[in-house]
C-alpha cells in the first residue's frame, strides 16, 4: 500500500513540474499585451511663471516638440524712454544770435546804410520810415525814432561810421525799452507750485512753446508739470505728451473736447502733490467768438486759482503773422491779463520790429523768443543782443 502511496506521489510532482514547464515556454509575451491607457495630461505651468529656455525640447506622449523662441524680457519690450537733460537758457540768446542776424539783413544793416549817407535829404529820411515800417516797428515807433534821429545827426554834425551805429543802437535800445522787467515768474511759492498760462491763437507755436519752456525750465534745474488744457485739438495733447516725456515732466491730459478747466485744476493738483516747482498749462484759447474765449479763459483762470495762483499769462505771438497776429494779440490782451510775450518764429522772418510795436501796443514786455524749431530754440529776451544782432558785428 505505501509502494502505491509513493507511486502516486511522484507521478503527481512529475505533473506539476511538467505544467510548470509548459506554461514557462508558452508564457504571453510583453507585446502582445493590450496597450496601457495613456496617462492624463500633466497641468500646464503658466508661461509667465515658468519661461522655457532656448532651444529645450519637451517630451510628450513620446513625441518632440521644437519650442518658438522665448519672448524677451517685458522690461526690455517696454523700455522707459530715456530722459534728455536740457541745457540752462543763460546766454542762450547769444548762441541764437547768427538766426536774427540771418534774417534781420534788412532792417538793421538798412538803417545803418542809409544813416551813413553823406546827405540825408527828405527822400533818405523817407526810406529810413519805409525801412521801419516795413519792418513792422508800427507807425507811432516809426514817427517817434525818425524824429530822434533827425534832431541827434543835426546835433552830431558829420558823422563816422562808428558814430552812426552808435546812435542807431542807442534809438533802438530806447524803443525796446530795456529797463522793462521780464523776468518769468516760474519759482514756487512755499508748497505750491508757480502756475504760467500759455495763451494765444492756434498755430502761433502755443504748444511747441509750452513744451520748450518747460525744457527751459527743466534745463535750469526745476521741476515742471504740463496740463494739456488744449483739448479741442488731440494732437496737441499727444504733442505735449512728448515734450513732457523727453524731459520726465508730468503731463496731465483730459478726454477729447473735454473741459479745459478740469485739465487745468488736475493738472495744478498734481503739481502741488509732485511738489512741482512750475506748472504749465496749454489753453485752447479759439478766438471764435471774444465772449467764448473770454467765458473759456476766464473759467480756467478761476477754477487754477481755487488751488494756486496764476502768475503768468504768456500769449503767443507769431512774428511772421505782422498786423494780423498784433490785432488777435490785442483781443486775448483783452480778455486776460496777459504779463508776458513769447514772441515765434523770429529766424523766419525780416520783421523784427514786431517787437518794439507789440510791447507798445499791449504794454506789455516780450519775454521769450521763438528763434527757430529746435527743441532748445526758446530763448530769454535780451534786448542789447537783440539789437547787436540786428546792427551786425
Ligand atoms: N521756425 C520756427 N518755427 C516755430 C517756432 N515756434 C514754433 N514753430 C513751429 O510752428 C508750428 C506750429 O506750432 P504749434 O506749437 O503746433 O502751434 P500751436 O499754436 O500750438 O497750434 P495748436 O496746437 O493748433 O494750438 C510748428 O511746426 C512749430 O515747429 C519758432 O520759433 N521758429
Amino acid at each position: 500500500m505505501d509502494g502505491y502511496l509513493g507511486i502516486i506521489v511522484i507521478v503527481a510532482l512529475v505533473a506539476i513540474l511538467a505544467v510548470g514547464g509548459l506554461w514557462l515556454l508558452f508564457r504571453p509575451k510583453a507585446k502582445d499585451l493590450p496597450p496601457a491607457p495613456p496617462a492624463p495630461p500633466e497641468p500646464k505651468a503658466p508661461v509667465a511663471e515658468e519661461p522655457a529656455k532656448p532651444g529645450l525640447g519637451e517630451q510628450d506622449g513620446g513625441t518632440t516638440t521644437t519650442l518658438p523662441p522665448p519672448a524677451p524680457p517685458l522690461e526690455e519690450l517696454i523700455k522707459a524712454p530715456e530722459i534728455e537733460v536740457p541745457p540752462p537758457s543763460a546766454g542762450r540768446m547769444v548762441r541764437l544770435r547768427g538766426r536774427l542776424a540771418r534774417s534781420q539783413n534788412v532792417l538793421g544793416r538798412g538803417l545803418l546804410e542809409l544813416l551813413s549817407r553823406d546827405r540825408l535829404d527828405d527822400e533818405v529820411w523817407d526810406e529810413i520810415e519805409e525801412t521801419l515800417i516795413t519792418a513792422d516797428v508800427g507807425v507811432a515807433p516809426t514817427r517817434a525814432m525818425v524824429e530822434e534821429l533827425r534832431t541827434k545827426v543835426k546835433v552830431l554834425g558829420a558823422r563816422t561810421p562808428v558814430e552812426v551805429r552808435r546812435l542807431l543802437r542807442e534809438e533802438l535800445l530806447a524803443q525796446i525799452a530795456p529797463d522793462l522787467d521780464r523776468t518769468l515768474h516760474t519759482r514756487p511759492h512755499g508748497e505750491r507750485p508757480a502756475v504760467v498760462l500759455v495763451v494765444g491763437v492756434n498755430g502761433t507755436g502755443k504748444t511747441t512753446t509750452s513744451g520748450k519752456l518747460a525744457r527751459v525750465l527743466v534745463g535750469d534745474g526745476g521741476k515742471v508739470v504740463l496740463g494739456a488744457a488744449d483739448t479741442f485739438r488731440a494732437a496737441a495733447t499727444d504733442q505735449l505728451q512728448t515734450w513732457g516725456d523727453r524731459v520726465g515732466a508730468g503731463v496731465v491730459r483730459g478726454p477729447e473736447g473735454g473741459d479745459p478747466a478740469s485739465v487745468a485744476f488736475d493738472a495744478v493738483a498734481k503739481g502741488i502733490e509732485d511738489k512741482a516747482d512750475t506748472v504749465i498749462i496749454d489753453t485752447a484759447g479759439r478766438l471764435h467768438t471774444k465772449t467764448g474765449l473770454m467765458d473759456e479763459l476766464g473759467k480756467v483762470k478761476r477754477v487754477i486759482e481755487k488751488k494756486a495762483t496764476v502768475d503768468e499769462v504768456l500769449l503767443v505771438l507769431d512774428a511772421t503773422t505782422g498786423q494780423n497776429g498784433m490785432r488777435q494779440a490785442q483781443v486775448f490782451a483783452e480778455v486776460v491779463n496777459v504779463t508776458g510775450i513769447a514772441l515765434t518764429k523770429l529766424d523766419g522772418t525780416a520783421k523784427g520790429g514786431i517787437v518794439i510795436s507789440v510791447q507798445r501796443e499791449l504794454g506789455v514786455p516780450v519775454k521769450l523768443v521763438g528763434l527757430g524749431e529746435g527743441p532748445d530754440d526758446l530763448a530769454p529776451f535780451d534786448p542789447d543782443v537783440f539789437v547787436d544782432a540786428l546792427l551786425g558785428d
